[in-house]
């Protein structure tokens, strides 16, 4: 599935912007002077190695992170900024749930923060296929069902911005397919999205994906950009193959080339 972002791009503010963006954590660098823009009501994939900088990049813009350099606006604020609270959310990549309350308890739970009724947790909850569990305690369920409370939890709050870290390790296919739609949906109703994967498949779900290596941005590009970037038709081969040519980059002592903002 593609869409373009052309004419939406130019006339909608971005919901995120960060400008020369740097990150240490314990003096250690993280991430590298990242210049970006997420589109607002769009899907944008964070993809990148383990280790790359994705969480960091995350938790940077939800502003439980400290920046080093550089601005990170979110929402026309800066990232961080009280007012932000309640038109974010945030899904961690460890379920962050109470594992003594019932998978519906949680989600009120989350939706009253928010001002959110209990039908409204009710939908949430159906929103991620939880309906038949919505009174077991969140301490037996399962890996992939207790991260799917968490999806819930961020969902509940209907917020602008939802950052969602790896919501679908750990789900069945057919679960996965069932999430995306969700996602296009949210989208599609003005949300905007920021999904961090390490499946390739869901690249093609996205409408432009930031791509990372050792904290620094590869490139923003469309799906087609990035196939048509790393040379394969098969985004998992063309990650590959930008990632092989910036290694070569280093290895021959080129600087790192200018911006190479597709999307
Ligand atoms: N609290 C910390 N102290 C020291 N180093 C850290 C800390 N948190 C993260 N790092 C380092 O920062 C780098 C980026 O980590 P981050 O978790 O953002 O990567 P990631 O792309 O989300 O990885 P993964 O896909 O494995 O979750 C890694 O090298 C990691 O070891």
């Amino acid at each position: 599935m593609e869409h373009t972002t052309g004419a939406h791009a130019a006339s909608t503010p971005p919901a995120i912007e960060a400008d020369r963006l740097s990150v240490r954590i314990r003096r250690t660098p993280i991430l590298h002077e990242l210049d970006f823009t997420v589109p607002a009501g769009r899907v944008t994939g964070l993809l990148g190695p383990s280790g790359s900088g994705k969480s960091t990049l995350m938790r940077s813009i939800v502003g439980v992170q400290r920046l080093g350099g550089g601005t990170l606006t979110v929402l026309g604020r800066p990232a961080g900024s009280a007012s932000l609270r309640r038109s974010l959310g945030y899904m961690t990549q460890e379920a962050s749930i109470y594992r003594d309350l019932s998978v519906l308890d949680n989600v009120r739970y989350f939706g009253a923060l928010h001002g959110k009724s209990a039908a409204d947790a009710r939908g949430a909850v159906e929103a991620v296929g939880l309906a038949d569990l919505a009174k077991r305690k969140a301490s037996d369920l399962s890996g992939g069902q207790f991260s799917r409370v968490s999806l819930a939890c961020a969902l509940v709050g209907d917020p602008v911005l939802l950052v969602l870290d790896e919501p679908t390790v750990g789900l069945d296919p057919v679960l996965r397919v069932d999430l995306w739609e969700r996602f296009r949906a949210l989208a599609d109703s003005g949300c905007t999205l920021l999904i961090s994967s390490h499946v390739m498949e869901e690249a093609s779900r996205c409408d432009t994906l930031l791509l990372l290596r050792e904290g620094r941005l590869l490139g923003q590009l469309t799906p087609d950009h990035l196939r048509e970037r790393g040379g394969s038709h098969d985004l998992e081969q063309a990650f590959l193959g930008i990632i092989r040519a910036d290694l070569d980059r280093q290895a021959a002592g080129l600087p790192v080339p200018a911006k190479e903002h597709a999307a």
